[in-house]
């Protein structure tokens, strides 16, 4: 079978993740945008909210039928005494889409709920890293085509990644399967350069990341497989997706993201980009079990058990150092 290009979905993708980085951004920049608490007390902002519904309404002009997977819905903003949030998240859409109307963007919003397996869907995750955004930290935009349950591309903005090569800040990462993964300035989207994992292969040499939030991935879990394979150096804790742009442009080599509670799914919005980036980056991604993160099963990453993210040299290396401190 001739091969499919995806050269329309990837411009779309990386485009539909800049212009949300923009609202983030912005609303970032202004004090007190208001925070809600969601029913699982995780918090969800304007931003989370605009960045949805914008990304929401291109795909479905863009791509009319596809339906969308996204982390967000809008029941919290139809409450009559969060008008005011509302308010505020129109005017910021309105920033990008000046004739947005209150019932527009709620629909636009509810585009993305969507949450069964479909032969071609998108997934979104509208800002990864709520709390990192909150704190002013990493965060990301996270954008993924799901084809036959494959990723095949892939966006992930990280609007506050900086680089030891330049002033620049904020970094847009993508990957189509089979094409390589890129990365370019949010500031010029289209100078995508070629991004490829670490070729370390000394494990003790290794750098590796993992979540700010000690509920979201075990510290001394972590802390003990780092001292089986002999590094020293702390890990180096940072919100979101942008863990898995870090390993795909090799300035670390390990994400571990393991389990807290034994209860605990994994959503495909929280990896399908990332985990595409650093594959296409020459980069290997399974679960703790080292088994491949399978998302063909809907919203949700049933089959699968925490995350082991690699430059691909350590994988196997890593995968039975985590097996082996597996309680
Ligand atoms: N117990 C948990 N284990 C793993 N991930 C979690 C847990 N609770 C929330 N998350 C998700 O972790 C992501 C942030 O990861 P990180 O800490 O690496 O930045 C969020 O998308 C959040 O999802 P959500 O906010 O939808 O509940
Ligand atoms: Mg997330
Ligand atoms: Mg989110
Ligand atoms: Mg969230």
């Amino acid at each position: 079978m001739p091969h499919r290009s995806y050269s329309e979905e990837l411009r779309f993708a990386i485009d539909a993740v800049v212009e949300a980085s923009k609202i983030c951004r912005h609303i970032q920049s202004t004090e007190g945008f208001a925070e809600l608490s969601k029913n699982d007390k995780s918090p969800v902002t304007v931003a989370d909210f605009g960045s949805q519904a914008v990304v929401c309404k291109a795909i479905q002009e863009a791509f009319p039928g596809d339906p969308i997977i996204a982390e967000e819905d809008s029941a919290a903003l139809r409450l009559p005494d969060q008008i005011s949030v509302l308010e505020r998240v129109v005017k910021e859409v309105k920033t990008i889409i000046p004739a947005a109307s209150s019932d527009e963007v709620l629909s636009w919003i509810d585009q993305g709920v969507s949450r069964d397996a479909a032969p071609r869907t998108w997934t979104l995750d509208p800002i990864d890293g709520t709390k990192g955004f909150l704190r002013k930290e990493q965060y990301a935009v996270a954008l993924a085509l799901l084809v036959d349950g494959q990723v095949q591309v892939a966006a992930l903005a990280c609007p506050n990644l900086d680089t030891a090569e330049s002033d620049e800040v904020g970094f847009v990462f993508s990957a189509v399967r089979g094409e390589g993964a890129f990365v370019a300035p949010i500031s010029n989207p289209n100078d995508r350069q070629p991004i490829s994992t670490s070729d370390c292969t000394v494990a003790s040499q290794a750098r590796f990341c993992e979540s700010v939030e000690s509920g979201h991935s075990d510290h001394s879990w972590s802390s003990d497989i780092a001292n089986a394979l002999g590094i020293s150096r702390d890990s180096v804790r940072l919100d979101s997706q942008a863990k898995y742009a870090v390993v795909g442009r090799g300035e670390a080599e390990i994400y571990l993201r393991l389990p807290t509670k034994p209860g605990y799914i994994e959503k495909i919005w929280d990896h399908a980009a990332g985990c595409l980036v650093i594959e296409e980056a020459g980069g290997k991604v399974t679960d703790i079990h080292g088994y491949p993160l399978d998302f063909s099963k809907g919203a949700l990453l049933a089959e699968n058990q925490g995350v082991i993210a690699t430059n691909g040299t350590l994988h196997d290396e890593v995968v039975a150092a985590v097996k082996k401190f597996n309680n």
